[in-house]
């Protein structure tokens, strides 16, 4: 198996690896069409390092939920395969955690009873579950809402209480697509500052869908860039701007806005451009705020 080098030059292995990974769907036949098939990830090869934020941007259908539907063990590759620590991901399993967008929290539960759910079906002891689901709200800043019903929350605190049912198991990789696309451009800043506190404090790896560049540049060490018909990847991209990110201004800086025209360009197709850093400022007024797929 392929290996990364550590800066020491170490062999690590991977958390995650995708290897010559391909998704075909057959269509079904309709009047006047045969029966197709339609490629929907051709060729992924991908590696995510234990501890590490990657993020995966791509235009609509280019395959990011089918990538990370098949790492959470929920899809299967038509060809090629997935792995955790070198094991083949065969199903789903507790070593993941999965955070939708549209927080899917049993609405008939309490905060704390959806956070300590993963708990349950881990059989751990009602006290323990206590102390650890007591932790977990505490730490996605909802206590003093254990028991409000997901009715009775915000679209924030919804997804808050769906980062902490998945951290509250104490998964290794936390998969999240599009966790904070359901709600407001100023929760949403809030939220993603939120979870790079929750994952300098946990070391997660995590692999995080989104549509928003902006998200992905704020968020991540690395963006794996796809396109879409058939879905590949087209690069990835690291991002070397300091860390932490949660606690200044970094996303009106240069750097900043320099990184995200670099994806933004990625995206726009044109293979073989080669990119000149413009200078200062004025890259970060050229693109537009929104900048979003
Ligand atoms: N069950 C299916 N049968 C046929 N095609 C499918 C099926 N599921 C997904 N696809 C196709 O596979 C491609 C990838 O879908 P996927 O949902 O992974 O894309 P995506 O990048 O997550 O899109 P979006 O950003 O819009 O959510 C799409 O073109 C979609 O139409």
């Amino acid at each position: 198996m392929a290996t990364l080098a550590s800066p020491s030059e170490t062999p690590v292995l991977p958390k995650i690896e995708v290897k010559e990974l391909n998704r075909i769907y057959h269509l079904k036949r309709t009047r006047g069409n045969d029966a197709r098939e339609f490629i929907a990830l051709k060729d992924i090869n991908l590696e995510v390092r234990d501890g590490e934020l990657l993020a995966l941007v791509g235009p609509s259908g280019c395959g990011k939920s089918t990538l990370l539907d098949i790492l959470a063990g929920l899809a299967f590759p038509s060809s090629g395969a997935a792995y955790i620590d070198g094991k083949k991901i065969t199903g789903p399993a507790l070593d993941r955690g999965i955070v939708l967008q549209g927080y899917a929290l049993f609405p008939w539960r309490t905060v704390r009873q959806n956070v300590e759910f993963g708990l349950e079906v881990k059989k751990v002891p009602k006290g323990e579950r206590r102390d650890i689901s007591s932790r977990f709200i505490k730490l996605v800043g909802l206590e003093g809402f254990e028991e409000r019903f997901p009715h009775e929350l915000s679209g924030g605190m919804k997804q808050r209480v769906a980062i902490a049912r998945a951290l509250a198991y104490d998964p290794e990789v936390l998969l999240m697509d599009e966790p904070f696309a359901a709600v407001d451009a100023q929760t949403r800043e809030i939220l993603q500052d939120e979870l790079l506190r929750i994952w300098e404090e946990t070391k997660k790896t995590i692999v995080f869908v989104t549509h928003s560049i902006e998200e992905a540049v704020f968020l991540a060490d690395r963006v794996a860039v796809l396109t879409a018909n058939p879905g590949t990847l087209k690069e990835v991209v690291s991002i070397n701007l300091p860390r932490p990110r949660h606690t200044g201004d970094i996303r009106s800086s240069a750097e900043f806005g320099w990184v995200r025209h670099k994806i933004w360009e990625l995206l726009q197709n044109r293979p073989g451009e080669v990119m000149v850093r413009p200078a200062g400022v004025a890259v970060a007024d050229a693109i537009s705020p929104t900048a979003a797929l």
